[in-house]
């Protein structure tokens, strides 16, 4: 049936000292209702299970799950047997909330995971950028410690702070054995965590912000890796916008200059209920014997929820002060200027004629790498979906337009300094460094076929 996923999911606890959030196993969207997948748009594989093979009921060979996406109930030959539906069935790991040492809680693997494997989806309210910003300002001026806002798309963001499901606990690290993928659920995308590599049962899950994050204030990083970026998701756009050296006549606004996010609903973070509307929420139960939580996957519908209280643990992650980070440029191309460095007059006017060819494609280069830069920013802060491949052929040819104006430069010179022509000069000064420029005759120039 479309539209309407299975609420199969988990029966949850939460230990004491959790702040309460509300459970819920797909994301909810602000002001819009779940797209209604229409026919033509669903993607059909060409999956048909043999009870003899098991692997034939959609997995790594199947062209949905070869694109990221979920097979739609009704629409896969496989039926029930198919095992391409992992978000829709809430298909998670078995996983533990833990206190960690300094960053909050976090969640443990509470079985062996294998590589590659589909651990949860990072759920919550999908908002606009705009909305996002307003948040996290909101939360941070309410004094909420641990930010939930992780990057979907270029214009959308997931708050999993009132609403979400375990992936939220999860914490950073910057040598991560797990990783966000995006999914395409039912004409919906949607953010999974996945096993980067073997996760033994007790080990803590991790994944690397950088892309996600948006989390506002500066967070030292706690991770503990050699390899440590000292803060939470230094490479994101969120972390960037936020310590953004705004220059003088930047038509953005200043992080300062966003105004306070001011509705009423996020008054009383976060929203505590004891019953839930939706059907996707599910229940939170208190674990009044101890501090570790077990999330059992189970196959139980479940209609209500009821949540427990207690409030945020101690952390000891530091707040820094703002930083400011200098915005990086693009390096210029030095050119060359090697033709005056040639006595003969052929020389000069070939090695001339390659560095003008060579300016060229460096301009060429520049200028396309302008038109496309909005693209490129985004692949790299979003770095799952893919540049459109006109985007990537321009950016492609245009460096090999560079590569071989610089070789054609290159074998030139080279070629020039192994076999020297004759002197032409309109003087008998021979060229020295930093001596006159001597003048050139005005024979045509003869280029040699060699340097093609
Ligand atoms: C998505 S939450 C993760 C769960 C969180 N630890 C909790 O108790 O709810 C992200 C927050 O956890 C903390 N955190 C996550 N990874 C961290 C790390 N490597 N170092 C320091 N704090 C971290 C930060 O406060 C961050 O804002």
């Amino acid at each position: 049936m479309l539209h309407s996923e299975e609420d199969k999911c988990n029966v949850v606890q939460l230990p004491e000292g959790v702040t309460p959030f509300i459970y819920i196993t797909q994301n909810e969207f602000l002001g819009r209702k779940h797209k209604k997948l229409k026919e033509d748009d669903i993607a059909i594989c060409e999956c048909k299970y043999d009870a003899s093979v098991p692997e034939s009921a959609c997995v790594e060979r199947c062209l949905n799950v070869i694109t990221n996406t979920e097979c739609t109930p009704g629409y896969c030959q496989c039926g029930a047997t198919c095992r391409n539906q992992r978000f829709q069935k809430c298909e998670y790991a078995k996983t533990k909330l833990f206190r960690t040492e300094g960053r909050g809680w976090g969640l443990l693997a509470d079985e062996n995971i294998k590589a590659g494997q589909f651990i949860i989806e990072y759920c919550g309210e999908v908002i606009s950028s705009e909305e996002a910003k307003k948040r996290s300002q909101a939360y941070e001026a309410h004094g909420l410690k641990d930010a939930y806002i992780i990057s979907l798309d270029a214009n959308h963001f997931i708050d999993a702070t009132r609403k979400g499901s375990f992936a939220r606990f999860i914490n950073h690290s910057c040598w991560p054995n797990c990783e966000t993928r995006k999914w395409t659920v039912l004409g919906e995308t949607r953010v999974g965590i996945f096993a980067k590599q073997d996760i033994s049962i007790g080990m803590e899950l991790a994944y690397d912000y950088n892309f996600e994050w948006y989390g506002g204030a500066t967070v030292q990083c706690l991770c503990g890796a050699a390899n440590c970026s000292i803060f939470l998701g230094a490479k994101s756009q969120g972390f960037q916008e936020y310590n953004h050296v705004w220059e003088d006549g930047d038509v953005r606004y200043t992080v300062e200059e966003v105004p306070l996010y001011d509705s009423a609903e996020d008054d009383s973070l976060p929203v505590i209920a004891g019953t839930g509307g939706g059907n996707e929420q599910t229940k939170i139960l208190n674990d009044s014997e101890g501090s570790t939580l077990k999330l059992e996957p189970s196959n139980t519908t479940c209609k209500s929820f009821n949540i427990g209280s207690g409030s945020t643990p101690k952390k000891t992650a530091q707040r820094l002060p703002k930083r400011k980070v200098k915005s990086s440029s693009r390096k210029q191309v030095n050119d060359g200027d090697f033709a005056k460095l040639f006595a003969s007059k052929e020389a000069r006017e070939e090695v001339t004629m390659y560095e003008g060819l060579k300016n060229e494609a460096t301009s060429k280069l520049n200028s396309v790498y302008e038109e496309i830069r909005p693209t490129i920013e985004e692949h790299g802060r979003d770095n799952q979906d893919s540049v459109p491949t006109s985007v990537a052929e321009t950016w492609i040819e245009a460096h090999c337009s560079k590569y071989k104006a610089d070789f054609d430069l290159y074998f030139s010179v080279i070629k020039n300094v192994m076999h020297p022509r004759p002197a032409t000069y309109t003087t008998a000064a021979a060229p020295s460094e930093g001596g006159a420029v001597p003048q050139m005759t005005n024979a045509e120039p003869k280029l040699s076929q060699g340097a093609k």
